[in-house]
């Protein structure tokens, strides 16, 4: 086979990463943007030794998970790349993605919790602004470039969200506000972020190629003026050459300083840096999920290790011993800080720093939650795991690769993974969130 060969071929399943599979006398074919049960006519791209990789040139047979995709910019955008196969189908791959990475019969891996809303959950979205024809457009990068996509509409984000950058848009067009661009480092206005809570509140971050904030006064005032659920505006500066969108201080121009968001019954401070998990109606039964696996914790104390705002610590007080949580984010800890003490919570600590550098002092933990970044956990960490033998870990994944890989290191230590979950927490992506449960052997 070589670049450039038309060839036909039948997608079986979907590869980690979400492009389909299918083999073509006998060399497996990585096929972006396609279906398992779809027979395609694609064009190979690249062939290397044990793989090729092609794109879809027609589609010849199209499976039955196969749906038109609501979104008119699914072509170009590449952001949500499951949203041309039904609910049902996008959920079937992500259980069968976790089951091939594990491919361990004794670990039972659960069917994927599905969201009850596959549309319209993103609670916090960032959009980078760009220029056409003179025009503000802003949306998301168009696959593997940083040419944004004129956008007005995403459908994977609350509509309140759209509205607001709509508007944004409006105003910052009339006021003549300059666009950042990227490649001359010029221009004044970068992205914007926007999060949501449950009551439909918004906060506005705009991000600025400046350390001058005061030529969006005008801006604010307009939009303030005609969003009322805007309750919150602040202003990140980020003077410097980066992917990264927000700059490292932030300040306040209009309105509160947090929006609160209602998590099983607790109230949660939400600030511009902070993480928060970004489909609402997912994160409780998540966090459910985990309180479920946890048991009978009541004489048990806890480490809640990358606890951002404390969100999962402050649910688990009520039933453990004891809960510490740390976290290296300032302000995410001063959030849960606050939410401990407003709810009068006290058999609960927040440390702020990294946790591979925290850990080791902490002599009294009989279980761990862990909820790392994509990366995973830091290899000083499964060491001291090691060392310690602690009887019961709950890990929460976003990147169930980097899960398997610390899972085997574990193992060599006396661990293993009893079971899995998959939850679906990013709707019409290929992105999965698992929660496993690992218990020291003959304990
Ligand atoms: C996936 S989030 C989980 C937050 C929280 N458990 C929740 O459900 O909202 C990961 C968190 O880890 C924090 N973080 C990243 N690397 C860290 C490290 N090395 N040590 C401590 N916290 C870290 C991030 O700031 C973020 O708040």
């Amino acid at each position: 086979m070589k670049k450039g060969d038309i060839i036909n071929v039948k997608i079986d399943k979907i590869a980690f990463g979400g492009e389909g599979l299918g083999f073509y006398e006998n060399l497996a074919v990585f096929v972006p943007m396609s279906v398992p049960g779809d027979i395609v006519k694609i064009k190979i791209i690249s062939v290397k030794k044990n793989y090729a990789r092609g794109l879809i040139e027609e589609i010849l047979e199209k499976s039955s998970g196969r749906i038109e995709p609501r979104c008119k910019y699914f072509n170009k955008c590449g952001g949500c790349n499951f949203m041309m196969m039904d609910y049902k189908t996008q959920l079937d791959c992500k259980t069968d993605i976790v089951k091939n990475l594990i491919r361990d019969e004794k670990v039972i891996v659960n069917k994927t919790l599905g969201s009850k809303n596959s549309y319209n959950y993103r609670n916090k979205v960032i959009q980078p602004f760009g220029t056409k024809n003179h025009k503000i457009i802003s949306g998301f990068y168009m696959k593997k470039t940083h040419e944004v996509v004129d956008m007005d509409n995403c459908i994977i984000q609350p509509k309140i969200s759209n509205k607001i950058i709509r508007k944004i848009k409006e105003i910052a067009q009339k006021q003549s506000i300059t666009i950042y661009n990227e490649k001359k480092h010029s221009g004044f206005l970068r992205n914007v972020m926007v999060r949501v809570n449950k009551k439909n509140e918004a906060m506005v971050v705009f991000i600025i190629n400046s350390n001058k904030y005061e030529v969006l006064n005008p801006l604010i005032k307009k939009l303030t003026d005609s969003i009322k659920e805007i309750k919150s505006v602040y202003v990140s500066f980020n003077t410097i050459k980066t992917n990264v969108a927000l700059g490292k201080k932030v300040k306040r121009l209009y309105g509160e300083y947090f929006l609160y968001e209602d998590i099983c019954g607790y109230k949660f401070r939400i600030s511009p840096k902070s993480f928060f998990q970004i489909n609402l109606f997912q994160t409780e039964r998540l966090y459910n999920l985990v309180l479920d696996l946890l048991g009978d914790i009541k004489n048990k104390n806890i480490l809640d290790a990358y606890s951002g705002t404390g969100t999962i610590s402050t649910l688990m007080s009520k039933r453990a011993k004891f809960v510490y949580g740390i976290e290296m984010v300032e302000s995410s800890v001063k959030d849960a800080k606050l939410t401990a003490k407003e709810n009068s919570i006290k058999n609960v600590e927040f440390i702020t720093g990294k946790v591979e550098d925290e850990i080791d002092k902490l002599k009294d933990i009989d279980i761990v939650v862990f909820d790392p970044p994509r990366k995973g956990l830091d290899s000083s960490i499964i060491k001291v795991l090691g060392k310690r033998k602690i009887e019961n870990i709950i890990y929460i994944s976003c990147d169930p690769s980097t899960f398997i890989r610390d899972v085997k290191l574990l193992e060599e230590y006396g661990y293993i993974l009893e079971e899995v979950h998959p939850v679906d927490m990013f709707p019409q992506t290929s992105h999965i969130e698992v929660v496993g449960k690992i218990r020291l052997k003959n304990v």
